[in-house]
């Protein structure tokens, strides 16, 4: 077993935080033009100056818990005279990054796995196929020899002036901007990772670089531990409508292990029902990941819910952060009144009464054999999502109904709620049970998190904290806010830029 292997685990989406794969906004995100930044999953184009200093809170924060070292270190670099060394601590590829091995940047990883000329010629190829390449783009990145330059081309798409020979940096391949939501790319399941399958042609060459990731690197000498869910081998006798139906598409943000036994999948605008399908088919029949309860939360198709984690987040093992407007137990009122609101705003088309989310429970005792034809489902599932949280809260970490806390977005209050569910307020990852990294605009959500008995500090005033020698991980019940004018335009939280690769057991 590597070194790299024995260390990647993950059962909860609570236990104390060791390890995470994170990727930094890159140079990518600066090229979007407004023409294009639908088509890229973007809601507006970004300043990548202000991003990257917002996400350099992020990744300072994550340094002060995971690996406090780095902070000296950063530390240090700040207080250079020299503005750049200042700048490149944080930006990957530069000598002065702090290459930390808790909180690990994407693409150091895959400078890493170039390094490896077999590895080298088969991603350029894979990617070049995919990516429709001509040859001599092909030949000019072969010969290019310094791998930490290769793997910044391969996730911006640029290739520099001094490679290209024209004088001039050439866009080789389009921009990967929601690579820094490393959330979607590939789940950690215990010591497995199940890789995704991105629905949207903007998101694909992230798979492909994490699939590269997972084999050559992660999961270099146990490539079993890999779970790839592709469709059937007859799929493409089909024709395209009937394709549409059977295609098989997976995001992380779809999929939260809730608990060692418990698996929550979405099915949604990006991970789709089929896939559903073949995840529950797959995860039991791995009877060494010891998943006995698979829980489906079906979802409207919408962009400003493209994935379960953007409706809700787990907080504590009693404590939830929800978009109440997919609560079965408000939805109702609140309809109604958000209607009559509506109305009066002229004829929206969101006017029209919400469709409900629902909830498919599947289980299968763990001593059990795995059989594909066997029905799994339950026969009493939860009427919807926040009975389900409730029933993960009570029945699988025991806590007393009447402990269990749901927090709802912008304290429930309409529009407050829609406004901060879109900027992700119910979007956290938890550092350790208790302590969640939010948004700080949303200031509803922010106060109902204070209601529910939390601290809340800035970046800055929890930085200021941890100088003056309060331990990081001596926080309890405290929500961590990171600055996020642009950041929130790329449609991701805190959750969606973490992918989880150790976690303590709880
Ligand atoms: N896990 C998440 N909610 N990820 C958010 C991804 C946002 C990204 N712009 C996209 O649309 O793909």
């Amino acid at each position: 077993m590597s070194s790299a292997q024995q260390s990647l685990y993950v059962e909860t989406e609570l236990g104390a935080l060791r390890k995470l794969l994170i990727h930094s906004p890159d140079g990518g995100i600066g090229k979007i033009i407004p023409s294009t930044f639908q088509d890229n999953l973007y809601d507006d184009i970004v300043h990548l100056k202000k991003m990257q200093k917002e996400y350099n809170h992020y990744v300072k924060l994550l340094l002060y818990f995971l690996d406090p070292e780095k902070v000296a270190y950063i530390n240090n670099c700040q207080q250079s005279a020299s503005e750049e060394v200042q700048a490149n601590c944080f930006i990957p590829g530069k000598k002065e990054y702090f290459n930390s091995n808790k909180v690990l940047e994407a693409q150091n990883l895959l400078e890493e796995i170039v390094k490896d000329e077999k590895v080298k010629l088969r991603l350029i190829s894979a990617i070049c196929s995919y990516e429709e390449s001509s040859l001599s783009i092909q030949q000019k990145l072969e010969a290019i020899q310094n791998p930490a330059l290769l793997a910044k081309i391969i996730i911006t798409g640029i290739l520099p002036a001094a490679e290209n020979g024209t004088g001039e940096d050439q866009y080789i391949f389009p921009p990967i901007p929601n690579f820094i939501f490393t959330r979607d790319i590939g789940i950690m399941l215990k010591d497995h990772i199940l890789l995704s399958r991105m629905a949207t042609s903007a998101r694909k060459r992230e798979s492909l670089i994490t699939k590269f990731l997972a084999l050559y690197y992660f999961f270099k000498d146990t490539p079993e531990k890999v779970i790839e869910i592709i469709e059937e081998s007859d799929f493409f006798l089909y024709e395209e409508q009937e394709r549409r139906q059977r295609i098989i598409t997976i995001e992380g943000g779809d999929i939260m292990m809730t608990h060692p036994r418990h698996l929550v999948v979405g099915c949604s605008e990006r991970t789709s029902s089929n896939a559903v399908n073949e995840i529950i088919h797959t995860l039991f029949s791995r009877e060494e990941l010891g998943i006995e309860k698979i829980s489906v939360v079906k979802i409207p198709r919408k962009r400003a819910q493209m994935h379960i984690d953007t409706i809700f987040t787990q907080v504590k093992r009693n404590v939830w952060v929800l978009y109440g407007r997919y609560s079965e137990k408000i939805m109702e009122a609140e309809n109604n009144i958000k209607k009559s609101y509506l109305d009066r705003l002229a004829h929206r088309a969101d006017a029209e009464k919400e469709e409900a989310p629902e909830i498919l429970q599947f289980f299968k005792k763990a001593s059990e054999p795995y059989q594909r034809n066997k029905d799994y489902s339950c026969p009493n599932n939860p009427t919807g999502i926040e009975s389900l949280l409730v029933q993960i809260s009570t029945q699988d970490y025991g806590c007393k109904p009447e402990d269990v806390k749901i927090i709802y977005s912008g304290g429930n209050d309409f529009p407050h709620d829609d406004r901060e569910q879109w900027t992700d307020s119910c979007n956290v990852v938890a550092l350790k049970e208790g302590v969640v990294i939010g948004y700080d605009r949303n200031d509803k959500t922010s106060e109902a998190f204070r209601g529910a008995g939390f601290q809340i500090m800035t970046t800055e005033q929890a930085f200021t904290l941890f100088e003056s020698g309060v331990q990081p991980q001596s926080l309890e019940n405290t929500l961590i806010l990171l600055p996020s004018a642009e950041l929130s335009r790329a449609r991701g939280g805190s959750h969606c830029m973490s992918m989880p690769l150790l976690r303590d057991k709880l």
